[in-house]
C-alpha cells in the first residue's frame, strides 16, 4: 500500500485593503510626516511573504484613503464585499487593511452588516510602511494567522493591532500617535497574538443577535454627533431642527448629561421626530437610562456602552428600518 502524502490545504483569506497608514510612504525613516493610503494592495502583500505560510492569499483594492475619509459609500461597498464573498464561498475568512482612526467605526458597522459567521478581522499600522520601527508589516502578518485560526469564527468582526485582537464593538483608539493605541475600555482585549498564533481568552455575549442586511441600501439616514461640555450654547443642535438629519447623538458630560440650554434644543429636536440618542464624551461606561434625565418624557434614547462615535452607526443602521424609539432603544440594550 502507498502512503498517501498528508498535505494540509491553507485556509484562503482574501485582504481587502482601503488605504491608511499601512499604505503610508513617507519621505524618510526618521520623520513623523506620511501620505496615507499611497501602497497598492499588491505592493502591501509583496512586504510580508510570510503570509502565504499562513494562508492562500488574493488581494483586493476597495479603496486608498487615509481612514479619516472613511464614509457610508465605502462602508457600504465593503459590506456587500464580504457579504458576496462568502456567499459565493470564495474565501474562508477576510482581512481588511484600514486606517486607525475610524476603524472603530468601520468595526462596527461590519460587525452589525457582516450576515455571515465567518472571521473578519480589520488591521492598521500607526507608522507608515517607509517609518523605522514601522508596525504595519507584523500587524498585516497576525491579522492573517487570527483570519487563519478556526477559533476566530464566530467572534464578530475584530481588529488586530499590537499583538492584541479586540472585538469589533468595543474597540476604540485611545492614543493619537502610539502604537499601542486600541484598547476597549470597558472589557479589554479578547485574544493576544504571539509567536505565530492566537489565544482567545475572553467572548463578547453581546455579539449582535441582529444584523442589518445593507446589501441593497445605496445610502443611510443622516445622524450627526454634538458635543456636550460647560456652557454649550444651543446654536449647533439648532442649526440640525431644519435639516434632513434624521438622528443626533448627544455626546453629554458624564453620565450623558446637558446644560439647560442645549436640553431645550434636544428636547425640540426629539418634537420634530429626530431621534436624540445620548451618549457621552468620558471614554468609558455606560450612558444609562433616567439618571438626571428623564428619557422618557423628552422621548430620547440611551447608547449604552457605546461611545458616540458607535452609537452614530447603530442608529444610522436602526433608522434604516424603524423611528420606533422603544425599537431602538432595545436595538442599543441588544448589541
Ligand atoms: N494610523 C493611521 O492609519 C492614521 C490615518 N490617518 C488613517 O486613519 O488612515
Amino acid at each position: 500500500q502507498t502512503k498517501k502524502k498528508m498535505t494540509k490545504t491553507l485556509p484562503r483569506v482574501t485582504i481587502l485593503a482601503t488605504g491608511g497608514t499601512i499604505a503610508g510612504a513617507g519621505e524618510s525613516a526618521t520623520k513623523a510626516a506620511y501620505t496615507a493610503g499611497k501602497l497598492s494592495i499588491d505592493i502591501l502583500l509583496s512586504a510580508v511573504p510570510q503570509i502565504h505560510d499562513k494562508a492562500q492569499i488574493k488581494g483586493e483594492q476597495i479603496a486608498k484613503i487615509g481612514s479619516q475619509d472613511m464614509s457610508v459609500e465605502v462602508w457600504l461597498k465593503l459590506s456587500k464585499r464580504i457579504n458576496e464573498i462568502f456567499e459565493e464561498d470564495s474565501a474562508d475568512a477576510i482581512v481588511i487593511t484600514h486606517g486607525t482612526d475610524t476603524m472603530e467605526e468601520t468595526a462596527t458597522f461590519l460587525d452589525l452588516t457582516a450576515l455571515s459567521d465567518k472571521p473578519v478581522v480589520l488591521v492598521g499600522a500607526m507608522r507608515a510602511s517607509t517609518a523605522m520601527s514601522q508596525d504595519g508589516n507584523k500587524n498585516l502578518l497576525d491579522a492573517v494567522i487570527v483570519a487563519a485560526d478556526p477559533n476566530s469564527q464566530g467572534k464578530g468582526v475584530v481588529v488586530a493591532m499590537n499583538e492584541l485582537v479586540f472585538d469589533g464593538r468595543d474597540v476604540t483608539k485611545t492614543i493619537t500617535t502610539s502604537t499601542s493605541t486600541f484598547d476597549s475600555r470597558n472589557f479589554g482585549p479578547i485574544g493576544l497574538i504571539y509567536d505565530g498564533k492566537v489565544n482567545y481568552y475572553y467572548q463578547s455575549l453581546r455579539n449582535p443577535v441582529k444584523k442589518f442586511d445593507v446589501t441593497k441600501a445605496t445610502s443611510l439616514p443622516q445622524v450627526e454627533i454634538i458635543y456636550g461640555y460647560a456652557d454649550a450654547s444651543p446654536v449647533t443642535v439648532d442649526a440640525l431642527l431644519n435639516t434632513n438629519v434624521k438622528g443626533i447623538v448627544y455626546a453629554g458630560m458624564g453620565n450623558g448629561n446637558f446644560n439647560a440650554a442645549v436640553g431645550n434644543s434636544l428636547e425640540k429636536a426629539s418634537k420634530k421626530g429626530i431621534i436624540v440618542c445620548r451618549s457621552n464624551r468620558t471614554g468609558s461606561g455606560r450612558t444609562t437610562l433616567f439618571n438626571e434625565v428623564d428619557d422618557a418624557a423628552l422621548g430620547f434614547v440611551v447608547g449604552d456602552d457605546l461611545n458616540p462615535q458607535k452609537a452614530r452607526i447603530l442608529l444610522m443602521l436602526s433608522l434604516m428600518e424603524t423611528s420606533d424609539r422603544a425599537k431602538i432603544q432595545t436595538n442599543f440594550f441588544d448589541y
